[in-house]
């Protein structure tokens, strides 16, 4: 794996938005696998700054929770119309459906979509615990995209964007670590003391299940975007 280290946040961002940037500038088409959470949010900012043009580019996120409206001000959805959506014009904007009593034809349906727009490059963060997207610790390297249950870490951490507690979904729909795995580039972005230990274990660690992120060490073109924080117990 590439890595990357830079001195902050806002470094990390710079590096990641440009790399994305120059994947997809002059290409006829091109899929952009996105994700949430706290990381990306610095590299949408840039976007919005920037406004590259985007009119080629098909976006493609994570995961999305079950069991909130797609216009719940928590949902995935929201967050991407508000960061991103709203801001520029993408050719086409997918999100896995949360939202519906048939979540395992939504699964097949969103697996279907990659199969048809198979991922350029995928942004990627990570979980305190190792996750990537929302595949908790213990989720098989090979899983197409599927309905989990998250953990209490994962609840926890996500707990801050959420009114009450009790309001944070229990479950979600998420690509799974197989379809991450078949995106052709991977950027994966960290900060922060919190991230340390999950990226020691992503670089150093044997590939194990119980840290999910371990499994992009079989992937051929991944970037590791990190800061000095995140990266500060690797080597040691
Ligand atoms: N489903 C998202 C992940 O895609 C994200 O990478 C992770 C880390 O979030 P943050 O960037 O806020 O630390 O949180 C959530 O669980």
């Amino acid at each position: 794996m590439n890595v990357i280290v830079v001195k902050n946040a806002e470094e990390i961002s710079k590096v990641a938005y440009e790399k994305m940037v120059k994947a997809f500038e002059g290409k006829a088409e091109f899929t952009l696998g996105l994700a949430t959470g706290g990381s990306p949010l610095g590299i949408y900012e840039l976007f919005r700054i920037h406004k590259p043009e985007v009119s080629n580019v098909i976006t493609v996120n994570l995961d999305e929770y079950v069991g909130l409206a797609e216009d719940d001000q928590t949902s995935y959805h929201t967050y991407m119309a508000e960061q991103l959506f709203n801001h520029l014009n993408f050719k086409e904007n997918h999100l896995p459906n949360g939202n519906t009593k048939n979540l395992e034809e939504a699964c097949k349906n969103y697996e279907e979509l990659l199969q048809k727009h198979p991922v350029d490059l995928q942004l990627l963060g990570i979980g305190e615990n190792g996750h990537i997207a929302f595949n908790e610790p213990g989720t098989p390297f090979d899983t197409p995209t599927h309905i989990v249950e998250l953990t209490e870490s994962t609840r926890n951490a996500n707990k801050i964007y959420f009114e009450n507690e009790e309001d944070v979904p229990t479950h979600a729909v998420t690509m799974g670590i197989g379809s991450i795995m078949r995106a052709k580039e991977i950027i994966l972005v960290a900060s922060g003391i919190k991230k340390a230990e999950a990226v020691k274990e992503m670089l150093n660690g044997k590939l194990d299940i119980n840290c999910p992120a371990t499994a992009l060490q079989n992937h051929n073109n991944v970037t590791i975007v990190v800061d000095e924080e995140a990266y500060s117990l690797c080597n040691k």
